[in-house]
């Protein structure tokens, strides 16, 4: 068995009580929640404790400026670089190792400042990653002083002004100039300014920018991606020709700097177009592997399903802090009882069934996106080593049709979590140093960016119900990960009833996972056939899907990301320690019936059930099994949970010393003794009481 005694142990206090009850040891399923990776579990932790020992990481009471916080993130970003997580053998190592250690140092980073996280994820992967897969030999030198040296701070530009989610329309141009072998980027007016530039506001001095390509005869060949000097890195003043400004106060992440950005004329030379698919001669003549411009935009967006993965790891990151300082609040809190005998808030089932839930999804998230974070990486290391995969693309579109629903499922569920974990630790969860605001708000923007959430959804729709009319027709689905791959019987699916009579006969796998599949074979039949009415109506396939969202393609969409958390959770529970099998069972089913829970109308609706029993014996499992959870559940969060330092609640601490810590926070405040600075204004110097 592996030594983990590494990770420290928890202080003895209050919730020992809790403590005692655990089925199972804590660090191991840390250890499983890493993907029983001791590397990266020690690597974790050796971000956290080196962090926090260095002065430039400490805590603020108060909220700093909005330009320190900008400050304060770019130096911290700076130590971190130099710190070295990333060690050069780590650098040089094969794609999927140095993918998944970069992906472990943005999860550590992220749980104490997710600021730093976005500008790192930003600035320096995601840009790195692009002149990997978009550009070739030309931009090494680019990739080098990026993620290997780490002098670079970059940004991604695609956002407009009056364009976001529809990529195709963006403005923004690059015209080739044969005479001076040239690039000219212009910004026709402010409509087609780049804005929202995570970086680029005051910090970045190269940005990845995606303009539509003008060659000299006129014609347009799409949006391509463009690599854009910004800024003079030793004097850090913007180039002539560049208007560049930084966006103010957002109400999340503000020490990331976003930016705007017009080009008036701007010059780049002709071998900063990134030209893995397509470039122009020096005589200004198109040259492309890909006869459709549409899918050299698809081949370049398609970097962001790695961003789109890196942002579902952060978020389980997140609602693993938030259920940690709820479910130790609950555990010693007390609220009503008898006076020496009052009763501790995570006793009360109305309680545990609204904090269990989100418990659970951490839990099945967190397991979910290991597993499969690594297949991901598995398939594009193969690719790239130009080893043979598979059916390929119809992996790629099945990695894309799963990434595009996940990440939507995971950051509203998350968003969800924080609200709910703040309302739980009541009025103290709404002081700052609770941190449940912080996590809420810095995670809000999550739900927007890299594809809003109901545009980016759509996509996995267009895509299952491609496969659905496939199985319906040629008795074929394109579905290498076998996700979809019962789509085959989906008339057999469909023909299941609900006959059970007890709730133990819900609890278990079989009884969830048929159920999904019965609720996805319905919402695809009845998503098609009300797309075909619309398209049999006349309109366009564009206009039919717009008809076809709600209560049907968003449910669907929403389904089938649910059940591939559950079945990828499945898969990575069988493998695990035997102890541990249990516990994760419980939260297994409580997520399966907690989440269909929200599906009961369509399980009616469709014909899956009749009579109250489904809604009766679901209702009273979810909370049997809550009951269930509870002599477990402040050891799973101990398992979920950062070190204090990095949890930085006042209400979370793993002493749960819950009114010491509350009265050390209160008595350490700045001034909280003083007399305000401000007391002669509002004095009556008249009053003679
Ligand atoms: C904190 C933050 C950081 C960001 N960082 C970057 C960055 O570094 N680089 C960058 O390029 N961009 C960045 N963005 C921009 C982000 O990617 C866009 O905001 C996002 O893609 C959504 O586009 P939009 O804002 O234009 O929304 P819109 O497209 O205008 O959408 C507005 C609303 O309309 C809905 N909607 C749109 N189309 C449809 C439809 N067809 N059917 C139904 N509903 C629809 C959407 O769901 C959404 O709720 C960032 C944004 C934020 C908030």
């Amino acid at each position: 068995m592996e030594d983990l005694s590494f990770v420290p142990d928890l202080p003895s206090g209050p919730l020992d009580k809790y403590r005692k009850t655990s089925s199972f040891d804590w660090k191991r399923l840390k250890l499983a929640l890493e993907g029983d990776n001791i590397e990266l579990l020690k690597l974790k932790y050796k971000i956290w404790l080196t962090l926090e020992k260095d002065p430039l990481f400490a805590h603020s009471t108060v909220s700093p400026s909005v330009d320190e916080q900008k400050r304060i993130t770019q130096l911290q970003l700076k130590r971190i670089n130099e710190y070295r997580f990333h060690t050069t053998e780590m650098v040089n190592s094969s794609y999927s190792r140095r993918t998944r250690t970069i992906m472990t140092i943005n999860e550590a980073v992220q749980s104490l400042n997710p600021s730093v996280s976005v500008k790192m994820a930003i600035g320096i992967y995601l840009f790195s990653n692009a002149l990997l897969s978009l550009g070739t030999e030309r931009h090494h030198k680019f990739y080098e002083s990026t993620f290997v040296k780490r002098e670079t701070v970059a940004s991604f530009a695609l956002t407009e002004i009056a364009h976001g989610s529809d990529a195709r329309l963006m403005r923004t141009t690059a015209t080739y100039d044969p005479q001076h072998k040239q690039f000219v980027i212009h910004t026709p007016d402010f409509e087609a300014a780049k804005c929202w530039v995570g970086n680029l506001g005051r910090t970045c001095t190269h940005t990845l920018l995606f303009a539509q390509l003008i060659t000299p005869d006129g014609t347009n060949h799409g949006l391509h991606g463009f690599l854009v000097p910004i800024r003079n890195p030793e004097t850090m003043e913007t180039n002539p020709g560049l208007i560049v400004g930084d966006m103010g106060e957002k109400i999340g992440v503000n020490g990331i700097d976003n930016g705007f950005i017009m080009f008036n004329q701007y010059r780049i030379p002709r071998e900063n177009l990134l030209n893995r698919t397509a470039d122009v001669t020096e005589d200004g003549v198109y040259e492309s592997s890909f006869s459709d411009p549409s899918r050299i935009l698809g081949a370049a967006l398609e970097n962001l399903s790695a961003g789109r993965i890196g942002i579902m790891q952060e978020s389980c990151h997140s609602i693993a802090s938030a259920v940690t300082i709820a479910i130790r609040y609950a555990a010693t809190r007390m609220q009503f009882g008898e006076r020496d005998n009052e009763i501790p808030l995570i006793e009360y089932e109305l309680h545990q069934w609204r904090l269990f839930g989100y418990v659970s999804a951490a839990v099945v998230f967190r397991m979910y996106i290991e597993n499969f974070a690594k297949i991901y990486l598995d398939i594009v290391e193969k690719s790239n080593s130009g080893m043979k995969v598979d059916n390929l693309s119809e992996a790629v579109s099945e990695i894309h049709a799963m990434v595009s629903c996940s990440k939507p499922l995971l950051t509203w569920t998350v968003l969800a979590a924080a609200q709910q974990c703040r309302e739980a630790c009541g009025g103290h969860g709404y002081l700052k140093c609770a941190n449940l605001g912080d996590i809420r708000s810095n995670h809000e923007a999550t739900v927007t960016y890299e594809g809003d959430n109901n545009v980016l959804s759509q996509q996995t729709g267009n895509w299952l119900l491609r496969q659905f009319e496939s199985a319906r027709g040629s008795r074929s689905v394109d579905s290498p990960l076998h996700t979809v791959a019962f789509l085959l019987d989906w008339e057999k699916c469909l023909a299941a009833r609900f006959r059970c009579t007890s709730t133990q006969e819900l609890k278990t796998r079989e009884f969830i996972i048929t159920t999904y599949k019965w609720l996805l074979c319905w919402l695809l039949k009845q998503t098609h056939e009300k797309y075909e009415a619309q398209l049999a109506k006349g309109l366009s396939k564009f206009e039919a899907r717009t008809k076809c969202q709600v209560y049907k393609w968003r449910e669907l969409t929403k389904t089938y990301a649910e059940y591939l958390a559950l079945i990828f959770f499945l898969e990575s529970l069988d493998k695990k320690d035997k102890e541990l099998q249990p516990v994760l069972e419980t939260m297994f089913c409580l997520y399966g019936l907690w989440s269909l829970d929200q599906h009961l109308v369509e399980l009616y609706q469709g014909g899956y059930s009749q009579g109250e029993s489904l809604a009766r014996l679901l209702r009273e499992a979810v909370l049997q099994l809550c009951a269930a959870l509870q002599p477990d559940v402040v050891s799973v969060v101990d398992a979920l949970a950062p070190t204090d330092f990095v949890l930085n609640s006042v209400l979370g601490k793993s002493d749960g010393n819950l009114y010491q810590n509350l009265q050390k926070a209160f008595f350490s405040q700045p001034g909280a003794f003083e007399r305000a600075a401000w007391w002669r204004d509002i004095v009556n110097v008249r009053s003679k009481i």
